[in-house]
Order: C-alpha cells, then sequence, then structure tokens
C-alpha cells in the first residue's frame, strides 16, 4: 500500500505520518510546500525506505502512482489562512481538484480534511453533519470555510459522477505536540504566553465556546473514516466545551498560576460557539475521542518547553 499525505509536515499531517508508517509494509510519500508545516515534524522518517518527501505545491498538478490520498494540505491557523486569502482558495480548490484528478487516475480512494468552519457561526449546536451551515461568504474567513465548502463539493462530484472512493472528515479545533509556536491559535498562543510568563490573550468577548481535540485522538479518527466504508462527512472532535476564558484558566492552572489574563479585540465573523455532535463517528466508525483537555495540556507544554528551551522548574 502506497499512501499519499498532503500536508503532511503540518500538526496532523505529521502524526498521521507516524501512525501510517507503523505499519510494516505501508509506503509513505509526503507533498507540502511548508507554508506551515515544517521538515523538523518529519525528522525522524527522512532518509527511511519506505518514506519519500516531496516539496510540492498542491495548487499545481502532481504526478505520482498511490494507493490511498489523505489530503490535508491547507494552512489552518486563522492568521496563516487569512494572510494570503487567495492563495487559501487555490489551494483549496485548485488544490483538491488536482488531487481528486490524480484519485481518478489511479483509482485511489482519496480523504479530505474539512472543517466544522464549514458550519460557519452556527444557529444550531451542537453541530451534526445534516446542518448546512451559516456561513457569510463574503468576510474574512470566507477563503477557509466558502473554500472548504466548495472542496466538499467537488469530493462529492468526483464521486458521483466518476465513481471515486470519497471520505470525508469534518475536524473540530484540534491541538497538539508540534503545532507552531507562534502558530496563532489558541491552544498554542496560550501555552507559549503561560511558558513565557506573558499574559494570555483572550479575544473579546471570552464567552465564545470552542471544543478541543487531542491529536492522536483525531489521527485514529481519520484512519478509521479512511478504511471504513461511510463517506462522510463524519464530524471528528471532541465534545468537551469550553469557553476562552475556561481556556484561559486552566492553562493558569495547569501551567502558570502566575501569570496574568488579558483580553484583547476579537477578529471578524469569529464563531460564537462551537461543539460536535460525534453521534455519527461512535456509530458508522467505533471512535470517540479519550484523551480530554486536561490531560492534553500537559502533554502539549512537555513539547513546548523542549523548543522554548524553559525547563519545568
Ligand atoms: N487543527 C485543526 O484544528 C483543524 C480543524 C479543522 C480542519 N483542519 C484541517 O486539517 C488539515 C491539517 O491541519 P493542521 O492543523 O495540521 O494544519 P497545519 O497548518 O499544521 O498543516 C497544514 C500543512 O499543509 C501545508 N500546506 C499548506 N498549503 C499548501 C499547499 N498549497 N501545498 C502543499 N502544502 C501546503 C503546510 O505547509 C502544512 O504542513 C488542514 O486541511 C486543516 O484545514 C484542521
Ligand atoms: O474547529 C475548526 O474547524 C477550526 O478550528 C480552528 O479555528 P478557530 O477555532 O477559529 O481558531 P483559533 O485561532 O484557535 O480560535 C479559537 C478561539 O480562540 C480565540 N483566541 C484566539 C487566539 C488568542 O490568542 N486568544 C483567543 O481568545 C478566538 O477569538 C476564537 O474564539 C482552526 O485553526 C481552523 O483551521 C479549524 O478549521
Amino acid at each position: 500500500m502506497r499512501i499519499l499525505v498532503t500536508g503532511g509536515a503540518g500538526l496532523i499531517g505529521s502524526h498521521l505520518v507516524d501512525k501510517l508508517m507503523e505499519k510494516e509494509k505501508s509506503e509513505v510519500i509526503v507533498a507540502d510546500n511548508y507554508f506551515t508545516g515544517s521538515k523538523d515534524n518529519l525528522k525522524k522518517w527522512i532518509g527511511h525506505p519506505r518514506f519519500e518527501l516531496i516539496r510540492h505545491d498542491i495548487s499545481r498538478p502532481l504526478f505520482v502512482e498511490v494507493d490511498q490520498i489523505y489530503h490535508l494540505a491547507c494552512p489552518a491557523s486563522p492568521i496563516f489562512y487569512k494572510y494570503n486569502s487567495v492563495k487559501t482558495i487555490k489551494t483549496n480548490v485548485m488544490g483538491t481538484l488536482n488531487m481528486l484528478g490524480l484519485a481518478k487516475r489511479l483509482r485511489a480512494r482519496i480523504l479530505f480534511t474539512s472543517t466544522s468552519e464549514v458550519y460557519g457561526d452556527s444557529l444550531e449546536h451542537p453541530q451534526k453533519e445534516t446542518y448546512w451551515g451559516n456561513v457569510n461568504p463574503i468576510g474574512v474567513r470566507s477563503c477557509y470555510d466558502e473554500g472548504k465548502r466548495m472542496a466538499e463539493t467537488l469530493m462529492f462530484d468526483y464521486h458521483r459522477q466518476y465513481g471515486i472512493e470519497i471520505r470525508i472528515a469534518r475536524i473540530f479545533n484540534t491541538y497538539g505536540p508540534r503545532m507552531n509556536i507562534d502558530d496563532g491559535r489558541v491552544v498554542s498562543n496560550f501555552i507559549a504566553q503561560a511558558i513565557r510568563n506573558e499574559p494570555l490573550t483572550v479575544q473579546l468577548p471570552g464567552t465564545q465556546t470552542r471544543s478541543f481535540c487531542y491529536v492522536l485522538d483525531l489521527v485514529d479518527g481519520l484512519t478509521q473514516l479512511m478504511e471504513g466504508t461511510d463517506t462522510g462527512p463524519i464530524n471528528l472532535g471532541n465534545p468537551g466545551e469550553f469557553t476562552m476564558n475556561e481556556l484561559a484558566k486552566a492553562v493558569q492552572e495547569l501551567i502558570n498560576p502566575e501569570v496574568q489574563i488579558s483580553e484583547v479585540e476579537n477578529t471578524p465573523d469569529d464563531p460564537r460557539q462551537r461543539k460536535p455532535d460525534i453521534t455519527k463517528a461512535k456509530e458508522v466508525l467505533g471512535w470517540e475521542p479519550k484523551v480530554n483537555l486536561h490531560e492534553g495540556i500537559p502533554l502539549m507544554e512537555d513539547d513546548f518547553r523542549q523548543r522554548l528551551g524553559v525547563p519545568r522548574t
């Protein structure tokens, strides 16, 4: 089995590669342009006879021979996906078209990592896969959420029109070791700030919620989805829901009780609440997350302390 992982140098992709490489018979090819990912995340596999790393921008066609495609390439942090919004659209739309073209030529099964952002500023809570979403089509987040929605449409059209085997995961906020220290997402920001003893920046109002999933749980969900029979979309996330104020308090408690919490301006169109309904994942895949936030934060702290060179005192 030869498997392509686009975006394999990023947070989720690199942990997925670790899991795929554990299987003796798998060969793994990663295609990544290192926009938000890093070769460091894959350093233990570089030089391994079953592993290949290609610097490649997936908005351009890619010609390789594989049996399965995990298509993850796309910046995930709002700061990075808004940085060059047109490029984010190209990555989602042209990148997904290219990967579907590859899947069609090879008759390969393809899994796409979509997002809870397809639900937008959700009017339903928690979010089920049947909800069509409340998305601003012309806002600053649209390059990402509308880009992902179009990619989902492309996946289903290739499936209906050409019989391509597709899988779609709708991922909710996922965190863990190897996140970029300056990634800009809330969990990495708070952990880095707590370690550096800088104020935790809670964006107003602070009552907005997110449900945080530990990366290894998420990766198990992705491989189970790929190996199962359901096309999805299937929500993958941890239903434990926290306000940003609660998250800041948890980080303060677990990492640095002395650290200050400061309130800062938010960005436009920030969704007010997010919590996955994972009934379908439980029923169809037998999957549910195992690591809760209070267990996951210290695992990430160890990795951040090592990279920041600040040992526990
Ligand atoms: N982590 C989350 O909370 C979350 C939630 C929902 C969906 N997702 C989706 O999961 C996937 C992985 O997310 P992540 O958290 O690992 O993000 P990440 O930013 O850590 O990784 C994304 C990877 O894609 C690469 N990439 C970006 N544009 C590319 C391009 N044009 N060509 C080739 N490579 C490119 C980056 O360099 C990086 O290695 C993304 O598609 C993201 O939208 C993530
Ligand atoms: O779940 C998802 O589908 C999405 O989760 C995240 O998107 P988001 O939750 O908006 O990202 P964060 O930047 O981590 O923001 C979460 C919340 O924390 C707040 N925040 C962020 C950063 C910060 O320093 N302080 C802070 O309070 C934001 O206002 C927001 O309400 C991912 O980065 C998206 O790629 C993914 O698609």
